[in-house]
C-alpha cells in the first residue's frame, strides 16, 4: 500500500498549482490502478472497481463518501450493479491537486479492505 494512505488532504486555496507533469508521472506509481481523464476541460483521475453486487457497491460507495466527508475533499461517484467508477479532482483550481492522488490511494485502500 502507498504512503500516500497515511497522507490526509491539505488546505488546498483557488490558486493551488495544479500538479506538474513530473508529479503525475512520480504520484501516479503511487496509484498505478488510475487514468487520468479529461472532462469538461479538467484533467481527473478515474477508476471503475468491480463488486459482487449492488449491496456491495453501495457499501463501497458510501465507504468512499465516509473519507471524502472526513477530509472535505469530494469525488464523482457513479453507483452501478456490481460496479462503482470514482473520479477525483479538485474543483477550485479546475484539475489535479496531490490530494486527488492521496485521495484516489485512501479509495484504494478503502476498495482492499472489502476484499
Ligand atoms: C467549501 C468547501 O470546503 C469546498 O467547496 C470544498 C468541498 N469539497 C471539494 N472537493 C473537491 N474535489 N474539490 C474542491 O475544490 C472541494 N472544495
Amino acid at each position: 500500500m502507498s504512503e500516500l494512505t497515511q497522507q490526509s488532504c491539505e488546505a488546498c486555496s483557488a490558486d493551488a498549482p495544479k500538479v506538474t507533469d513530473e508529479e503525475k508521472q512520480t504520484l501516479g506509481k503511487d496509484v498505478p490502478e488510475w487514468q487520468v481523464v479529461e472532462l469538461d476541460g479538467e484533467e481527473q483521475l478515474q477508476r471503475v472497481f468491480k463488486l459482487k453486487n449492488f449491496a456491495q457497491a453501495q457499501a463501497f460507495t458510501n465507504k468512499v463518501g465516509d473519507l471524502a466527508e472526513a477530509e472535505n475533499h469530494h469525488p464523482a461517484i457513479l453507483l452501478e450493479y456490481g460496479k462503482v467508477t470514482v473520479r477525483w479532482w479538485t474543483h477550485k483550481i479546475g484539475g489535479l491537486h496531490k490530494n486527488d492522488y492521496i485521495m484516489a490511494a485512501r479509495t484504494d485502500a478503502a476498495y482492499e479492505e472489502m476484499q
